[in-house]
């Protein structure tokens, strides 16, 4: 995705946005509600035009026929209620030109992969909204995508679904297809994903490795001891976010000499806990979006 720009009315809902995910990479889109992750997935998609901007597979623009090959779940679930789960598979990867043969097997595959298989011959909308979900999933796979765009396949699913679904994610990433997917689940994203776009009124405002993104702004440091106000103070590379009596946060920068810093407060008093930790990705999620 480059230089990637879309306006509603005097909304603009994409400003310049752009982003690559390679081969194998398993990429998590996130950002607050209204941020722009569906309307970009409808551009890579092409149910939607950007103003500007392009999308490319590999180093060519996405044409008719490459679109095709992307595997979608589309936010506003687009599954026929009164078609039997296995006909509807079946029916999609047929569209998306398997044989009848090869569509069949494959539909069997993905629901007994998706442990939909006893469903296989009841309506969609007599399933729970989770398996209905998991049918949506495997519309999705059955016609062997070369990429995975899908629009929040987390939300609403039980925590076994959850696991199926990061494994069936993780298991296609690794055989090469470059997978994206928004979700508001960001311990699950921070888990899965290789690497992570946090978008904000469209605009991509941190792109990284969850590694790259959580050590960006330093690390926090908890001391918990005997020691006055300000004791921290002047220490290089240090900033103290918040004391309290029996407990200082101080934040870290690259250069800041852990060393000194116990020596420093042994010198005040007892310590009884000296714990360093990075911010995990809610807690970075919530300084992006919000700076
Ligand atoms: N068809 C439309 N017409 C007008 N405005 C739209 C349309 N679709 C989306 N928008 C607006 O564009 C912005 C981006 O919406 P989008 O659905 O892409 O966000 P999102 O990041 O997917 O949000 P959520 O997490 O809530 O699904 C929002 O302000 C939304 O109201």
């Amino acid at each position: 995705m480059e230089h990637l720009t879309k306006r509603y009315g005097s909304l603009l809902a994409l400003d310049d946005l752009t982003f690559h995910v390679a081969p194998g990479e398993l990429f998590g889109f996130v950002g607050s509600n209204g941020a722009g992750k569906s309307t970009t997935m409808r551009i890579i998609l092409g149910v939607l035009a950007a103003d500007s901007g392009r999308v490319l597979l590999g180093d060519e623009p996405l044409d008719f026929s490459a679109r095709r090959r992307i595997g979608y779940m589309p936010e506003e679930r687009g599954l026929y209620p009164k078609m039997k789960v296995g006909a509807q598979l079946q029916f999609l990867a047929a569209l998306h030109g398997m044989t009848p043969a090869a569509a069949r097997a494959s539909a069997r595959a993905w629901t007994e992969r998706l442990g939909i298989d006893e469903r296989f011959d009841d309506n969609v909308a007599d399933l729970s909204l989770g398996n209905q979900q998991r049918v949506q999933l495997a519309a999705a796979l059955v016609h062997d995508p070369a990429v995975l765009v899908l629009d929040e396949p987390f939300s609403g699913l039980d925590p076994v679904a959850v696991d199926v679904m990061s494994d069936v994610l993780t298991e296609k990433a690794a055989q090469g297809v470059p997978t994206i997917f928004s979700s508001h689940q960001l311990d699950l994203v921070q888990r899965i994903c290789h690497r992570v776009g946090i978008i904000a009124s469209g605009r991509m405002r941190a792109l990284g490795t969850v590694d790259e993104l959580r050590s960006r702004n330093g690390s926090t440091l908890t001391v918990r001891g005997d020691q006055s106000p300000g004791w921290a103070q002047g220490l290089p590379h240090v900033s103290e976010t918040s004391y309290e009596p029996g407990c200082t946060r101080l934040r870290l920068a690259d250069g800041a000499d852990d060393q000194l810093i116990l020596t420093t407060a042994l010198a005040q008093g007892a310590v009884h806990e000296f714990a360093r930790t990075t911010p995990d990705l809610t807690e970075l999620f919530r300084e992006v979006v919000s700076a």
